[in-house]
């Protein structure tokens, strides 16, 4: 938990720095692991095996998990060798009605030793939307070429504002809002 906060932690330097952002703390200040107002999250999932045969070329995807964007700042995800399912869809404009069904899906797959990072909805209005949040999702097996029926574990880390954080990017596209506000909007 301490490792991913750091990790997470050098990564919002990253962002602050190249948002230009004065104070290249600004970020990390507002998700402080040791304050009690911390809203972070580590989810431990697992999905299920697929019984195969079922179902199958139906002409429809289905998913494990569905397609959506966190809505945190940053999802640092770890994911297990040969579980595969994840997927993105590139930039946030896509999410639509009219591009969930025919926008290009790419897989996810593990590569040893690399974390999945997710942008989240609060990053990309904290960057008055010059990063996109990821658009993703987990697919569920239906007889395509690779598809995988077995069971899959991943781990997620959400790094959530605390609950004073002040949420404005430098541009002020959008109201400022508390870290509270934001994820009582978001929930
Ligand atoms: O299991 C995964 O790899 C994705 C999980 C996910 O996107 C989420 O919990 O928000
Ligand atoms: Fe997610």
């Amino acid at each position: 938990m301490h490792r991913v906060q750091k990790v997470s932690e050098r990564l919002m330097i990253c962002l602050a720095r190249g948002l230009g952002f004065e104070d290249e703390e600004y970020f990390v200040k507002y998700h402080d692991a040791s304050k009690p107002t911390c809203q972070s999250v580590m989810r431990l999932l697992h999905y299920f095996e697929t019984p195969q045969g079922q179902d199958e070329n139906d002409g429809q995807i289905y998913h494990r998990a569905g397609a959506h964007a966190d809505w945190g700042f940053l999802t640092l995800l770890f994911q297990k060798e040969g579980q595969s399912g994840l997927e993105i869809c590139p930039g946030r404009e896509v999410v639509t009605e009219h591009a969930l069904g025919d926008a290009a899906w790419s897989k996810v797959d593990f590569v040893p030793g690399s974390i999945v990072c997710n942008i989240g909805d609060l990053l990309m209005s904290w960057s008055d939307d010059r990063f996109k949040s990821t658009f993703h999702r987990v697919k569920a097996p239906c007889g395509e070429l690779g598809d995988y029926y077995g069971e899959r574990f991943s781990i997620a880390f959400f790094n959530q504002p605390c609950k004073d954080a002040l949420i404005q990017g430098p541009l002020k596209k959008y109201p400022l809002v508390t870290g509270e506000q934001f994820n009582a909007r978001a929930m």
